[in-house]
């Protein structure tokens, strides 16, 4: 007979959490030929989206596996005006263990960790220093985070700092101003030459897009920053007053998956901002399943960006395994 802890074992992982090294995506030149024949039809877009959360009821076992998923593709992330050392030590020590050992025992896993630390510079070194060991990379967020408005060399420079106080990913953000005013040469230029100052470091491409204007801007700029060499494609800063949201993400991952069909390099995708529920990281990876597959499905293509959602995912777990909701001293921070 199968018991309940194998079968969550096994149902998290019948995909490996991380996949074997994916070939980056190099980038290709503008064509702004693919670029204008961008649609939206916000209707139908928003109507699919809508039925995300309805149609892919994860139960149980089920549901248990994909919030362990959902942990392995999580940025941990802490973008305040009060980040501290201690505090970003604290996000660290949640990094390596990110739910408690005896409910991980209880479903099976001796171990797990998250996708990520996201972190402003400042902090970029003591995160690294506090991971040593842990294989658990730290981003940095750059180029004038939040709004984009640096001068382009102190971007440049932002990026380098990063990348050589151990940042292994950076999460940029793009001009909106360059999206805004339909200068689509100008948008490449600027990611190309961030993807060049980043180096080995992968590049999150955080497209603002409560600040694009409309889903039509979304899906092109998408397309041109999968052109310029982004790793992944980011949808908000968390600083928005709208940041992730399904429809402005189902147009992003079938810019994504076009990219994909036309050039057979994978891009990642992380929603970020304002995700802060284990039900909405389930709506996230159901969007991920149903429009680019399992393939997916893992941590070297899907994060889920977010300072406030763990808590709730460990709650849930502790829920699966005892029956009984935590009290919130038991889990205490993110
Ligand atoms: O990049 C990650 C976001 O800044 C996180 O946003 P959040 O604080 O709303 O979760």
């Amino acid at each position: 007979m199968t018991t309940t802890k194998s079968r969550t074992a096994s149902a998290s992982g019948s995909e490996p959490a991380t996949t074997e090294a994916l070939v980056r995506n190099p980038g290709l030149p503008l064509d702004m030929g693919w670029v204008n024949r961008v649609h939206s039809n916000r209707s139908a877009i928003e109507r699919r989206a809508a039925t995300l959360p309805t149609r892919r009821t994860v139960k149980k076992d089920w549901q248990a596996a994909w919030l362990l998923r959902a942990v392995t593709c999580l940025d941990l992330t802490t973008l305040a005006g009060d980040d501290t050392p201690g505090n970003v030590l604290r996000l660290c020590a949640k990094a390596r263990q990110p739910v408690r050992q005896e409910i991980l025992t209880e479903l099976g896993f001796d171990e797990l960790k998250v996708g990520a630390v996201c972190v402003y510079h400042n902090f970029v070194a003591t995160a690294v220093e506090a991971l040593q060991g842990s294989d658990i990379p730290v981003a940095a967020v750059s180029t004038g985070f939040p709004a984009g408005l640096n001068g382009f060399d102190q971007k440049l420079q932002e990026i380098t700092a990063s990348v050589a106080a151990g940042a292994r990913e950076i999460d940029i953000v793009i001009s909106r101003h360059h999206v805004l005013t339909g200068n689509w040469q100008a948008l490449y230029d600027e990611v190309k030459a961030f993807r060049e100052a980043c180096g080995e470091a992968h590049m999150k491409t955080i497209l603002a897009t409560h600040e694009l204007a409309t889903l039509r801007n979304v899906g092109m700029a998408s397309l041109v920053c999968m052109m310029a060499g982004a790793d992944f494609i980011k949808t908000s800063t968390g600083k928005e007053p709208t940041n992730a949201t399904l429809p402005v993400g189902l147009v992003m991952v079938r810019a994504i998956r076009d990219y994909y069909e036309q050039t057979g390099y994978k891009v990642g995708f992380k929603p970020a901002g304002g995700i802060r529920t284990a039900k909405s990281s389930l709506d996230w990876l159901a969007l991920i399943k149903e429009e680019l597959g399992n393939e997916w499905l893992n941590n070297s293509l899907f994060r889920i960006g977010a300072s406030g959602l763990l808590s709730d995912i460990e709650r849930q777990l502790a829920h699966y395994v005892t029956g009984q909701y935590a009290a919130a001293y038991e889990n205490p921070m993110v």
